[in-house]
C-alpha cells in the first residue's frame, strides 16, 4: 500500500505534523511527503492520499492570507499555490478511492470558529474520495508555533490507527 502526504505551511508546525503522520504511517506503508509547491497532480498509483494545511481566516489559506503570513516569518513562504489552488486543479477520482484530511489552527480562544481540515475533507470528498477518518485539526499555540505538547504524538498515533484498518479493509476487500 502507498500513500502521499500533501501539505502546505507557513511557519513548519503542519510540517511536522505531516512527517509525524507519515511516521505513522510507515509503520505499515511506504509513504512520500511533499510540500504543495511542488505536487504534481494527485498519483493515481497512490491508495490513500493525506492533504494537510494551515488554518488561515477560518479557512484554507488564499494568496492574500499567505502574504499575511510571510510578513511574520524571514523565511521563505510559498505565496503563489496553496492546498486551495492545489485541489481546485486536481482532477476527480473514480469510486474507491481513500483519502484523509488534515489540518493546524490556533488552540486559542478555543470557540474560534474555522477548521483548514475540514475544508480540504470538503473538497476530497466533491473530487470523489471517501475518507478514511473524519478530518483532524491539530493545535498551535500561537500563529507561528510551536505546536501544543503532544500533537505530534497525536498524529503518530492517528496515522498508525489509519493504516492499520485501511490495510484490514483492504485485505477484506481483496
Ligand atoms: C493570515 C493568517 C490567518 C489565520 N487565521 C486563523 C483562523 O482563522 N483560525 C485559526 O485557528 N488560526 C488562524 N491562523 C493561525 C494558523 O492556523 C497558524 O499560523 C498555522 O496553524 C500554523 O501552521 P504552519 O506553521 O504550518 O503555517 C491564521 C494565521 C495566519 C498567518
Amino acid at each position: 500500500m502507498r500513500a502521499r502526504i500533501v501539505y502546505e505551511s507557513m511557519f513548519g508546525n503542519t510540517a511536522a505534523i505531516a512527517e509525524a503522520i507519515a511516521q505513522g504511517l510507515r509503520e505499515h506503508v511506504e509513504v512520500e511527503v511533499v510540500n504543495v509547491v511542488a505536487a504534481a497532480e494527485v498519483c493515481a498509483t497512490v491508495n490513500l492520499l493525506v492533504v494537510g494545511g494551515p488554518t488561515h481566516a477560518f479557512g484554507l489559506s488564499r494568496p492574500q492570507t499567505r502574504r499575511d503570513a510571510a510578513k511574520l516569518t524571514n523565511a521563505p513562504v510559498a505565496t503563489a499555490i496553496g492546498v486551495r489552488e492545489w485541489l481546485a486543479a486536481a482532477l476527480p477520482v473514480s469510486p474507491g478511492h481513500r483519502a484523509l484530511a488534515f489540518g493546524t489552527k490556533v488552540a486559542k480562544p478555543p470557540w474560534l470558529a474555522g477548521s483548514a481540515a475540514r475544508g480540504i475533507g470538503k473538497r476530497l470528498c466533491r473530487l470523489g474520495y471517501s475518507l478514511a477518518d473524519q478530518p483532524v485539526d491539530f493545535l498551535v499555540a500561537d500563529t507561528t508555533g510551536p505546536l501544543i505538547p503532544g500533537e505530534l504524538d497525536r498524529a503518530r498515533v492517528w496515522a498508525t490507527r489509519i493504516a492499520h484498518t485501511e490495510l484490514d479493509r483492504r485485505m477484506h476487500h481483496t
